[in-house]
């Protein structure tokens, strides 16, 4: 079961500790909604997931396992943190052309990836042509590329038009109905009411509620629930 799971984990910046003792668990097999206003340490945590920020204490384990202790980590863990980071001179299948040699992945799934994400056709145009949503898209692919167990998706809906939206939706449930884990942040609640089966709501740095979004504790709509369970948090 390859689940992530926060434990007691600390971020503290110079002045600000963005993340504070935080546990939670992303369990394989669901999509995890990551929820919080802005600054609530959703980014920082997701980043010291994947390795890229150090933790102060605590840590983040993916199927038990630090990212860093992974052998092959593109084979386990798929990440999209922001729709850049793209060679602008590059087509898309260039760019997961590079990705899929470093690694280790065999060539046949860049066109594979591009086929998931609906970008076959505009495959071959430079990387600074595209717009926001297809940004997202390339980023979805490179995600998919090592066909990972274990999804890490920083507000991957930005950008995205409405039938986007919903395809991104039906891919995430898709994802998570093979096994996988998925763990996805948003402010769009609406969106994220429709998607996920398991909320983890932060704010301050530290957890208001985590567990099935049918176990929220008050009667309303998620938004409703996430207002009142961050209230005064906002910055
Ligand atoms: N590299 C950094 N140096 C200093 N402070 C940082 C750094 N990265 C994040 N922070 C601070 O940590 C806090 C949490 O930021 P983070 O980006 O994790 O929040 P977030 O929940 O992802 O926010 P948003 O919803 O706005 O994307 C904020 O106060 C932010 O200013």
């Amino acid at each position: 079961m390859t689940d992530i799971a926060a434990l007691a984990l600390t971020k503290r910046f110079r002045h600000t500790t963005a993340v504070d003792e935080l546990s939670f668990t992303a369990p394989a097999g669901k999509v995890t909604g990551f929820l919080g206003p802005n600054g609530s340490g959703k980014t920082t945590t997701l980043r010291t997931a994947l390795g890229l920020v150090a933790a102060t204490s605590g840590r983040v384990l993916i199927g038990g396992r630090d990212y860093a202790s992974l052998t092959r980590p593109r084979r386990v863990v798929g990440a999209v943190l922001e729709a850049t980071g793209f060679h602008p001179g590059r087509s898309a299948r260039a760019h997961l052309g590079v990705l899929a040699r470093a690694g280790g992945v065999p060539r046949a799934r860049v066109a594979e990836v591009l086929e998931v994400v609906e970008l076959s056709s505009d495959a071959d145009r430079r990387v600074r042509e595209y717009s926001l949503g297809m940004r997202q898209r390339l980023g979805l692919a490179s995600a998919l590329l090592g066909d990972p167990e274990v999804l890490v998706l920083d507000e991957p809906v930005n950008g995205l038009d409405p039938a986007g939206v919903a395809w991104l939706r039906k891919l995430l449930r898709a994802q998570a109905a093979e096994g996988r884990t998925v763990l996805v942040s948003s402010h769009l609640l609406s969106e994220v009411a429709q998607t996920a089966d398991h909320v983890v709501i932060v704010a301050g740095g530290r957890l208001r509620f985590e567990g099935p979004i049918d176990a929220l504790p008050g009667a309303g709509s998620l938004e409703d629930n996430f207002l009142a369970l961050t209230a005064g948090e906002s910055r």
